[in-house]
């Protein structure tokens, strides 16, 4: 049975969210209700997602605000505060696009930025209903094997949107429809978003699934083992590159050498027609200890460097479907 996990929720004065550095072990609950406190748990990943990350925006000039009078800051100052929620992770457009929706709204204050908010969280679920509705139908459509067996990367559920999920919304609607075997949950080094936080939502549900180090995808897929690889992103470029989880051009290119469906989920909001190339899309590079260290334990030697770059560009030609609530593109 599917359930309800909501990331974050308008309290009043703030939001709360579920901590998801603390998943699968422990449902810790934020209380954010200033703007350092929201800039922290974005770049800490307590709340990631695309379009989590935008709801969270969009709240977060409320925060902006309701601070700005409890603090009494001038309007350079929220300015600047809602700046630096807007810029606090790069390559996510729906972060940007998240502020940008309730901007309008600021001068009619609060409530109006705060209706604008919880809009944008419903038209997300609704979007994600869509989504699993129109993915479901494409890879029905053209997948003959029954019961289908699905890869994913990272995490792409209820954690990383307003509800229900992009890729995992897909993978729920299939499960739903009696037509899923397995999935096989990439574990997503370094933060492993697959192992902890997929893992967490599909066990949740009893989705049957397999979680699988980030090495092993192209040749679970090259093995035959595999007849879908469904993934979410965080910025589709105007000609259909695509920025997603560092790891998710692999998948591509094993698909594509195995001659399966390699699928984009992703909501309108994800859909970034300023960026015309996937080469122009910022990848943000996170700290290297989050490479070389595990649990806080020094895993390289001292000397060591890491390259850490949190996003990877699946260029257009490798995808085979970009489904949205408006339907699905074939690039
Ligand atoms: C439904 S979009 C989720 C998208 O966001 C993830 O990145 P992060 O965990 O760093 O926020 C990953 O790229 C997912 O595909």
């Amino acid at each position: 049975m599917a359930i309800e996990i909501r990331s974050l929720a308008w309290h009043g004065k703030g939001l709360d969210l579920i901590d998801q550095t603390a998943l699968p072990h422990e449902i810790v609950r934020l209380d954010v209700s200033d703007v350092e406190t929201l800039i922290d748990a974005i770049q800490r990943l307590a709340v990631r997602g695309a379009p989590a990350l935008g709801a969270s925006g969009a709240f977060g000039v409320a925060i902006a605000m309701l601070q700005a009078e409890r603090e009494h800051w001038d309007a350079a100052a929220l300015d600047d505060a809602i700046r630096r929620i807007r810029d606090a992770r790069p390559t996510a457009v729906n972060l940007a696009g998240g502020v940008d929706r309730v901007l309008p709204f600021v001068a009619q204050g609060v409530d109006a930025v705060l209706a604008e908010a919880e809009a944008v969280v419903r038209e997300d679920v609704a979007a994600n209903k869509a989504i699993g509705a129109h993915g479901a139908d494409w890879i029905l459509d053209r997948v003959e094997r029954r019961p289908l067996r699905v890869l994913t990367h990272c995490n792409t559920g209820s954690l990383a949107t307003a509800g229900w999920g992009t890729a995992l919304g897909i993978i729920r609607e299939l499960h739903a429809r009696g037509v899923l075997e397995t999935v096989y949950a990439d574990e997503t080094r370094p933060l492993l978003q697959g192992s902890r936080l997929t893992a967490w939502e599909l066990d949740q549900e009893g989705i049957p699934h397999f979680v699988q180090p980030d090495g092993a995808a192209a040749s679970t897929i090259l093995r035959g083992l595999v007849d879908v690889a469904i993934i979410g992103a965080d910025r589709i470029a105007a000609n259909g590159d695509t920025a997603n989880k560092i790891g998710s051009v692999g998948v591509a290119l094993a698909c594509r050498d195995a001659g399966i469906p390699f699928v984009v989920a992703a909501p309108q909001t994800t859909f970034d027609p300023a960026t015309a190339h996937g080469d122009e899309i910022e990848i943000e590079e996170r700290p290297e200890s989050e490479v070389l260290e595990w649990g806080g334990i020094r895993v390289a030697p001292a000397a060591s460097r890491a390259f850490n770059p949190a996003f990877d560009v699946t260029p257009a030609r490798l995808i085979d479907a970009i489904v949205s609530e408006q339907g699905v593109i074939e690039p």
